[in-house]
């Protein structure tokens, strides 16, 4: 079989089908994969990921809701050594930099922070965006250019939400300078990589976000994200 195909569904008849409520337990798995996917840096085995659980993922993936229907992602699979050990000297050099960015006690937290798992991770995979997917001119961005970008990010989450459920870990590490990914995978200059991320079998996950186990960064309640009718509430 060809890796990573047929598609299947879609029937293209254009016919409706029932789209009520899922049952409880469907609902119930949903949530479970939305509530308990983590960013993931230092629990992966190191068990390779079979074709068939990377298929299902990446298909995850493709079936997200892209502008005009443009699917502008591509999936690169990174297995080399050669190429993750490039990724890794170039993550290096700029979390030095980053670290820097910060003051006093924030650096030395930052410090102790692992921010990636290029190396441990059995599988690395670039998400990048095509900006020149789907012409010139594409329905849905005309005028929002990046709306592009945002369905590749669509993109990812689906793949970090299909993850979660295989019980495969998926860190996002965006620490680098984006030449440094351009020139190490070879992408052309229409393309952009959108996540680079790490991937690999997990037995446990943290409860919580690691950000907020080491004292970064906490995790704000909805009820102050959410305003009615204007920015700010309406006050
Ligand atoms: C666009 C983007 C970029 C990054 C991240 C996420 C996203 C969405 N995250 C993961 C991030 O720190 C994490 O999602 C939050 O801390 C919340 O934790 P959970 O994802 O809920 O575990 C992330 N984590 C990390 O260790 N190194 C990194 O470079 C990045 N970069």
């Amino acid at each position: 079989m060809k890796p990573f195909g047929p598609e299947t569904g879609g029937t293209e008849t254009g016919a409706l089908k029932p789209a009520g409520p899922f049952s409880a337990p469907e609902r119930a798995a949903v949530y479970r994969a939305i509530h308990e996917r983590r960013d993931v840096r230092g629990q992966f085995l190191a068990d390779a990921i079979d074709e068939a659980v990377l298929s299902r993922i990446l298909r995850a993936a493709h079936a997200a809701p892209s502008v005009g229907l443009s699917q502008p992602w591509n999936f690169i699979l990174i297995r080399d050594d050669a190429v993750r050990c490039a990724v890794r000297g170039a993550f290096e050099r700029a979390n030095a930099e980053a670290r820097e960015m910060f003051e006093g006690d924030r650096r030395a937290l930052y410090s102790d922070l692992k921010l990636q798992g290029i190396s441990e991770a059995p599988l690395n995979l670039c998400i990048t965006c095509d900006r020149r997917r789907g012409g010139p001119v594409v329905l849905g961005r005309t005028h929002a250019a990046d709306t592009d970008l945002y369905s590749t990010v669509c993109a990812v989450q689906n793949l970090w939400l299909a993850a979660r459920a295989e019980g495969i870990g998926v860190g996002w590490v965006s620490i680098f300078h984006e030449a440094d990914l351009r020139r190490i995978l070879g992408l052309p200059d229409h393309v952009v990589p959108v996540a680079y991320l790490c991937l690999g079998h997990v037995r446990e996950l943290y409860e919580t976000p690691e950000l907020e186990i080491h004292g970064w960064a906490h995790k704000h309640a909805l009820a102050d994200m959410v305003f009615e009718d204007r920015w700010g509430g309406g006050e």
